[in-house]
């Protein structure tokens, strides 16, 4: 892991790219450009689940004739919106992207979008991190002739430092979840200027001011899920919801150990967002019952700590996780190394109190020289308060490992970080991600009313046929929603939403027809996409798994207690293609 922020004014090595040798108008144009990349692949945080970020600007000379940016998993990518919007203005353009393309879909439409569009050169920020995209994507744009130029590879000068920088950040999630295979955590506090979160009595509304909090349900809105200890729901009672405006509603996590919680709060409310309580395993089994009526899931682990919560964490595919919790839980989630980022909003304001609680409780250090010292603080004043943030650990660079091109010329089928009988996938960014239902595969099935109609993703699909052909507006106004859903997280969200506040929607025979429902969808996927069918195909012999640890229908669970009925449809339609091919073949 190599630091990339500058600690006070001592920068660190990657950053420091070759001095100005190099640097030309040519190179200042092409920092700039980036940049602005990097800050438009930032453009849907907030409004659909933290997920790899990627922005595309296409430009001729200094002009910017194109852009766009993935809005979320299973859309369109940066790239094929920037070609559109370029039109003819791209051939012979340049493109510039903060991150190397990552594609799950195995036919590299990114790249393929670049290339038909005439772009002669592309600019790339960072290499993608994930083992199974790296290099790929790069190596296949320059087989097609494309001029590719990587920074801190191919251009060095310094005038890239700022641009380097904007990427390593946007994507700062994904970068910490390949290197470190946990999310990216902050820890965020609000505390007065004399150093408590709370007065002695363990009042604490509110700190800051509203301005302050309103930022908070920002960063709420970037992240996947929300911690808290069991302390603060006893004494706080919150709701820890996004109210930022946008779409994405973070989980939220109690860690109690004990679980001596109290049966109505907030927090159990589970209407506008999902809440999990982890906790020791044996712990309080009447408790756990109780939670589980209300529609909270209780997770028990052996030995409750920050680390194997993260662990976990990274196993449900969460990139970002916000700490909100005081300073019992937050000396432990820094001592074992979990938190990577700190914001912490500073009120002009003096409580005292000697037994008022403070931000970080006991790290065992004893002398000044101990101190964790933040790297790459930024200060801000919102309002009337100064929001102090830094990292406490640097965005791990990856990019200097640049793979060989036999490394990087196919999808490799054997490439699992898993057993090699059991292939895994979850997430559209996994090795397998093509297998998710939120993959960017539109199908053509019929709609509500029998016409034929594209549907963005599997997930789409799956969710309108929930209300299919029940007599109501609400319904027929559900499926609407659904098929205008931006990102499968939008049609996923909507559909479960609806199923849990108004089950009277739901069609009689949902639970008897599901599985056949999404069966003709996948098969309706896997015959529409050639590429995909044969890689369903080069699985043959290995179990097909959904990662998923919570939908124990669809996925295999988080200890291989869920039915993995996704895994099954997916073999069996294995099975059917390769009975087929081996028909055809005998003919
Ligand atoms: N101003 C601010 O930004 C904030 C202020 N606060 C204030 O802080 C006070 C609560 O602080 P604090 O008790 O530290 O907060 P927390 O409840 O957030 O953290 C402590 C609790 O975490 C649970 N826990 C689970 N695993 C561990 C572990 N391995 N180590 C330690 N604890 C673990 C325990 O719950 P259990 O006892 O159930 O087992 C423990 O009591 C309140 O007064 C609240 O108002 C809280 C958050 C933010
Ligand atoms: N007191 C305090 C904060 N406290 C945090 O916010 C939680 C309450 O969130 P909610 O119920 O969603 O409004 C609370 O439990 C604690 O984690 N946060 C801040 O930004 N500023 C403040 O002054």
């Amino acid at each position: 892991m190599v630091s990339l922020f500058s600690i006070g004014s001592s920068p660190s090595p990657r950053l420091l790219l070759r001095p100005t040798c190099c640097s030309s108008p040519t190179h200042s144009r092409d920092a700039v450009i980036l940049r602005r990349a990097a800050e438009l692949a930032d453009s849907s945080a907030g409004l659909t689940s933290p997920h790899p970020n990627f922005g595309c600007i296409i430009a001729r000379g200094g002009d910017v004739v194109g852009k766009g940016f993935l809005y979320g998993q299973g859309t369109e990518c940066a790239e094929l919106q920037a070609a559109e919007m370029a039109g003819e203005l791209a051939a012979g353009a340049t493109a510039y992207i903060n991150m190397e393309s990552g594609d799950c879909s195995g036919d590299l439409a990114p790249v393929s979008s670049l290339v038909q569009a005439g772009i002669s050169r592309v600019v790339v920020g960072i290499r993608h991190p994930l083992r199974h995209f790296r290099g790929k994507a790069i190596h296949a744009l320059r087989r097609h002739g494309v001029q590719v130029d990587v920074v801190g590879e191919d251009l060095q000068s310094k005038v890239y430092e700022e641009a380097l920088k904007s990427c390593l950040l946007v994507n700062a999630p994904l970068l910490y979840r390949a290197a470190c295979h946990v999310p990216f955590s902050v820890l965020k506090y609000a505390m007065t200027l004399d150093g408590k979160i709370a007065a002695s009595s363990g009042h604490a509304s509110w700190i800051s001011s509203k301005l302050s909090r309103g930022r908070v349900f920002e960063l709420r809105g970037r992240s996947d899920a929300i911690i808290v200890g069991g302390n603060t729901v006893r004494r706080d009672d919150p709701r820890l919801t996004a109210r930022h405006g946008g779409g994405h509603t973070p989980v939220r996590i109690v860690m109690s150990q004990t679980l001596d919680l109290p049966e109505e709060r907030n927090i159990w409310n589970i209407i506008d967002a999902y809440t999990i309580v982890a906790t020791q395993r044996g712990a309080r089994k009447d408790m756990q019952k109780k939670l589980a009526r209300k529609g909270v899931e209780v997770v028990e682990f052996d030995m409750l700590n920050p680390r194997d919560l993260m662990r976990y964490c990274h196993d449900r595919g969460y990139l970002s996780v916000l700490w909100e919790c005081g300073g019992g839980l937050a000396a432990p989630a820094i001592s074992c190394g979990v938190i990577h980022k700190v914001y912490a909003f500073v009120a002009p304001k003096i409580i005292g109190g000697a037994n008022a609680p403070s931000p970080v409780g006991e790290l065992g250090m004893i002398q000044m020289t101990q101190a964790l010292n933040l790297i790459d603080v930024s200060y801000e004043q919102i309002g009337p308060d100064m929001l102090i943030s830094g990292f406490l650990q640097p965005i791990p660079d990856l990019s200097p490992i640049i793979p060989s091109v036999d490394e990087t010329s196919a999808l490799d089928p054997t490439l699992s970080p898993y057993d090699t009988n059991i292939i895994f996938f979850y997430k559209t960014w996994d090795p397998y991600g093509a297998f998710s239902n939120f993959s960017p595969h539109p199908l053509q099935l019929p709609d509500e009313n029998g016409d034929n109609y594209m549907w963005p993703t599997v997930e789409h699909y799956y969710q309108a046929q929930k209300f299919q052909g029940v007599n109501s507006p609400l319904a027929i106004d559900v499926i609407q929603q659904i098929k205008s859903s931006k990102s499968p997280e939008e049609a996923a969200r909507t559909g479960r939403k609806m199923q849990r506040q108004h089950p009277e929607l739901v069609r009689a025979d949902w639970d008897s027809v599901k599985v056949d429902v999404m069966y003709e969808a996948l098969k309706c996927k896997f015959s529409t996409y050639p590429n995909l069918n044969t890689m369903l195909r080069s699985t043959a012999g290995s179990v097909l798994v959904e990662a998923s640890p919570h939908d124990l229908f669809w996925g295999g669970g988080r200890e291989g207690e869920g039915l993995n009925h996704l895994g099954r449809l997916l073999m069996k339609l294995r099975s059917e293609i390769m009975e087929e091919t081996s028909v055809v073949g005998v003919e």
